[in-house]
């Protein structure tokens, strides 16, 4: 099969488990937002703050990546605020060809112009409904489900889990930890985690990031995380000819296609990647985010490929989509043209994320075959691509 076009990437439906609300806004709503409350911002003109929000999560750092969001959390203070970049992300990630998207941010980021924690996840609610409508009518449905996200190096997370639960039916999905990983291993919120298994409640963990398999370890076999919000770092426990895959990686840095040929019989898992892939946990990808804080080394090298060969259960998100300057297509577009990706490698990324989305069985189900397998189908039979074993 050939490769696929930039418009069947567009047109190919696609599902996000990982882009955050506050990651994700439009710099010229930041732009306009930032005006009317008088926010001071590094960049003027909507260029020129795209660039500023790119550049400068080009840290190679993620504490400073994480830097970059003191601009849009400011903008985000207000029901205003919040209703509008809510609704705008509904209805831009529709128009990307998202069917089905998770969207996190952390309440507890939202009170400092005097919402309570529970006007901010009601506003966000509203402002999702209101851009699935928009989505609906300009004819590119999409289903949003928010999830919750308590800071690590805070102390909110069991307020926030108790926060998740309460509105489990109201369109929050799930909770997730997220900030910086080095310094605020998971286990430091293992009271909300615990509540939240208690109260058969869904959860993600970022691990695996800026920090390697002690993080991993602790959010699977301490903390129960259902899934794991990156977890790139997991082929620290893969081996090639029994060398560390890293290892083995950065001595062939220079070769495209060391991922896509290399021979599986080669590979080796140790105890915790085995563990990963046997139990289906859901890895939570997402390639141009893990190139800018330096937690991988190219396109055409990042471990997603050699995951997916694997058949971990892999999918494939955008994290923050002003932050990186992408969309779900441009994550997908990258991993065709550097990494010999095809639409048979996006459709099975996307019927993994359904099942494992944070919304009921028969709903997942339903997404699948009534929409996202009949999109593909659309493009017709024989797909092939980077293969697995
Ligand atoms: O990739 C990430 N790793 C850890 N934390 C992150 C990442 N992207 C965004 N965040 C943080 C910054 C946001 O303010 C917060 C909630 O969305 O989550
Ligand atoms: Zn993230």
């Amino acid at each position: 099969m050939s490769r696929p076009s930039l418009e069947q990437v567009h047109a190919a439906p696609k599902a996000l488990l990982h882009d955050h609300l506050d990651g994700g806004l439009r710099a010229s709503t930041v732009a306009e937002l930032a005006h009317s409350i008088g926010h001071q911002l590094p960049a003027e003109g909507t260029d020129a703050l795209a660039a500023w929000f790119r550049d400068s999560a080009d840290s190679g750092s993620l504490p400073r990546y994480l830097e970059t969001f003191d601009h849009t959390i400011a903008v985000m203070q207000t029901r205003d605020g919040l209703f509008r970049v809510a609704s705008e992300c509904a209805q831009d990630l529709a128009a990307d060809g998202v069917v089905y998207a998770e969207s996190r941010y952390a309440p507890e980021q939202h009170l400092t112009g005097g919402l309570a924690l529970e006007e901010v996840v009601e506003t966000v609610n509203a402002g999702f409904r209101d851009g699935e409508a928009k989505a609906a009518a300009a004819g590119r449905p999409i289903r949003l489900t928010a999830l919750l996200t308590a800071m690590r190096h805070a102390a909110k997370s069991t307020e926030i889990a108790e926060l998740a639960v309460r509105y489990r039916d109201e369109g929050v999905g799930g909770f997730d930890i997220a900030g910086a990983e080095a310094g605020y291993p998971p286990t430091r919120h293992l009271d909300a985690f615990e509540y939240l298994r208690r109260e058969n409640a869904h959860f993600t963990i970022h691990a695996g990031e800026a920090f390697g398999l002690p993080s991993i370890w602790e959010a699977i076999q301490w903390c129960g995380a259902d899934r794991l919000g990156h977890g790139v770092r997991i082929v620290d426990d893969v081996t090639v000819d029994g060398e560390p895959f890293p290892t083995w990686l950065e001595k062939h840095r220079d070769d495209p296609q060391a991922l896509t040929e290399l021979d599986l019989d080669r590979v080796g898992l140790g105890r915790l990647a085995a563990y990963v892939r046997d139990m289906r946990i859901p890895l939570e990808m997402c390639p141009s985010s893990n190139l800018q804080t330096s937690a991988a080394l190219s396109i055409a090298l990042h471990p997603i490929t050699l995951l997916a060969r694997l058949r971990f259960r892999v999918t494939l998100n955008t994290d923050n989509r002003l932050m990186s300057g992408t969309t779900a297509s441009r994550e997908a577009s990258l991993l065709v043209e550097e990494a010999g990706w095809t639409l048979e490698n996006l459709r099975w990324v996307a019927v993994n994320a359904m099942k494992s989305a944070f919304i009921p069985f028969d709903e997942r189900l339903a997404l699948i075959e009534d929409v996202i397998k009949p999109g593909y189908t659309a493009f017709g039979d024989g797909v092939s691509g980077i293969s697995g074993r």
